[in-house]
């Protein structure tokens, strides 16, 4: 037992049954489960709002299902949502509450933090939010020389960055094609150039994105940009206002660097950073697809918000995806998850997920402390279909280790794709195939039948038994994008109370920062840093030296 009185994780009871479970299971093959259940598709099956969720490919029965439920409730998982939506602080190691729930809160409902309701404020920032983005979409907010705002380049990075890149490209079909929109985070000066080199800067609006407002990258680009503009509007410091707002929860860092709080767009500290991008982080995506695509989002997100709070744990979609990650992270040695879009507009789904996870269960402590004594969780990787196929696919299918993979596709192409639509239905023939491929495989059998040769045997079968759980949308509108985040933020939920580890901190960022600080002024003033190991001193001397320092 620890400090709470929970018993850990791995004595617990239903961690045991799992574990015995697990040795019965064996390698009982999705063949088999199919053969013996001719109901499994159907009965192994969610719908959330306009998503389908088929499950029936993954390596469970009933008793799993109902084994994994138990140790959910025993690792107190529905408690701890409860808190969560309740606005109580279970972001232990910060002290705050994990209230991305409440941006897409309708405004009659109350939310409290410290006793206080936040809807209010919520909703106050949503409508500065809309007047701003309606203002630049129309034209009415002017540059510093009367032109129209045609560009807005976003500057953040992280959670500040990766949400609205993400969405910006997944709803491109919705956004003003009149504009241009561009995502600038990394500190290499690369980035920002090639962001800028072809625009305008009368023209071009920045938005300055950060939680803290003290983050080193997002700083030297947005001072960087600043001195970009200034140059090429002539080096009048008035010019600056129009051309630069900021989104930050930290007012008097924003006024510091010379951005004026009335175009500021405030978020709380009960906002995480890989959670934020429904809140003002969003305002580049807001101004790209307008107040009502954004309303019609933030729906979504709260459509799957209400399912994850009150639906049945056996019909409990983000509940289902995340114990399914347990079982094969923690009693198959599942070490990564594949997460696998069948949308050219989902080219940064994955990457944003990867934070949203990673940064979220790449833990090791428990809440109270102590280091786990389990695996936590995945290596989160993945393209767009087709493109994989053609490339790494090849260690899903026949590859030594088990990868589980999401597979995600829309029913409808999207209308503006005109002749183009066409090749949809060959788009999702792949999708479906490679579930089918990586579930029941090929055997010996069905190779030879084929008439190969018996040398070519070994080398043409598919194991299968490889499971994918398949997400089947309506279409990629703000709505569904908006349900599809909100069903892997719980889902991450889910694993993170399950593995007893605190899901809202990120301490295990802040070395590398700290120690890129203190290098810095060895790389250019040639400092020294006191106590450097010697493979960190030889590649500094040998880069100085190459830079002819
Ligand atoms: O929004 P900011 O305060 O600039 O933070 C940006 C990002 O940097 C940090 O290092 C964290 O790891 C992220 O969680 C955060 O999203």
């Amino acid at each position: 037992m620890n400090a709470e009185g929970r018993t850990r994780l791995d004595q617990m009871p239903e961690w045991h049954a799992l574990a015995k479970h697990r040795e019965e299971f064996g390698q009982t093959h999705l063949r088999r489960l199919f053969a013996d259940d001719p109901g499994r598709a159907e009965r192994y099956s969610v719908r959330v709002g306009d998503l389908y969720l088929d499950y029936s490919k993954h390596l469970v029965t009933d008793e799993t299902l109902r084994l994994l439920q138990q140790l959910a409730e025993s690792a107190g998982v529905f408690r701890l949502r409860d808190a969560m939506f309740e606005g109580e602080k279970i972001n232990i190691t910060e002290d705050r509450a994990v209230l991305h729930t409440a941006l897409r809160t309708p405004e009659s409902a109350t939310v409290r933090v410290d006793g206080e309701n936040v809807m209010p404020k919520v909703h106050q920032v949503l409508i500065k939010m809309s007047t701003f983005a309606t203002k630049v979409r129309e034209g009415h907010w002017r540059g510093h020389t009367g032109k129209r705002i045609k560009n807005v380049v976003n500057i953040g990075i992280g959670g500040s960055d990766l949400g609205p890149a993400m969405a910006y490209e997944a709803l491109r079909p919705y956004t003003a094609r009149e504009m241009d929109f561009r995502f600038v985070s990394n500190v290499d000066g690369a980035d920002l150039h090639e962001a800028v080199r072809d625009l305008d800067p009368a023209e071009t609006l920045f938005i300055v994105a950060s939680k803290t407002f003290t983050t080193i990258e997002t700083i030297t680009n947005a001072k960087a940009a600043r001195a970009w503009l200034l140059e090429g509007l002539g080096g009048e410091e008035s010019a600056v206002a129009a051309h630069f707002v900021a989104v930050s929860t930290n007012a008097e860092k924003v006024a510091e660097f010379g951005i004026n709080t009335d175009n500021m767009f405030e978020f709380w500290d009960w906002v995480g950073g890989r959670y934020s991008y429904d809140s003002a982080i969003g305002l580049s995506l807001m101004v790209a697809i307008g107040p009502q695509c954004f309303g019609d989002m933030l729906a979504g997100f709260h459509l799957v918000d209400e399912h994850f709070r009150t639906a049945s744990p056996e019909a409990n979609a983000p509940l289902l995806l995340g114990l399914l990650g347990v079982w094969y992270g923690n009693f198959h040695d599942a070490q990564s998850h594949a997460v696998l879009p069948y949308s050219h507009y989902l080219s940064r789904f994955t990457a944003y997920l990867q934070q949203l996870d990673m940064e979220s269960n790449g833990k090791s402590t428990e809440r109270e402390g102590r280091p786990v004594n389990w695996q936590t969780g995945p290596v989160v990787w993945g393209t767009p279909g087709t493109n994989g196929q053609h490339a790494y696919y090849q260690l899903l299918h026949q590859g030594t280790k088990m990868i589980p993979a999401d597979l995600i596709g829309f029913v409808e192409p999207v209308a503006e794709l005109g002749a183009l639509r066409d090749q949809h239905d060959l788009l999702m023939a792949n999708l479906f195939a490679q579930g089918q491929a990586l579930a029941f495989g090929k055997s010996e059998e069905e190779v030879r039948a084929e008439g190969v040769s018996e040398a070519q045997v070994p080398h043409r079968t598919f194991p299968g038994n490889r499971p994918t759980t398949t997400i089947l949308a309506t279409e990629l509108s703000p709505s569904v994008l908006g349900q599809l985040i909100a069903l892997y933020e719980h889902k991450v939920f889910v694993q993170g109370a399950i593995w007893n580890i605190d899901s809202f901190d990120q301490w295990g960022v802040e070395l590398g920062k700290a120690l890129a600080k203190r290098l810095e002024p060895a790389l250019t003033e040639g400092a020294e840093v006191a106590g450097l190991d010697r493979s960190t001193a030889t590649l500094v001397e040998r880069y100085r030296e190459l830079r002819g320092r």
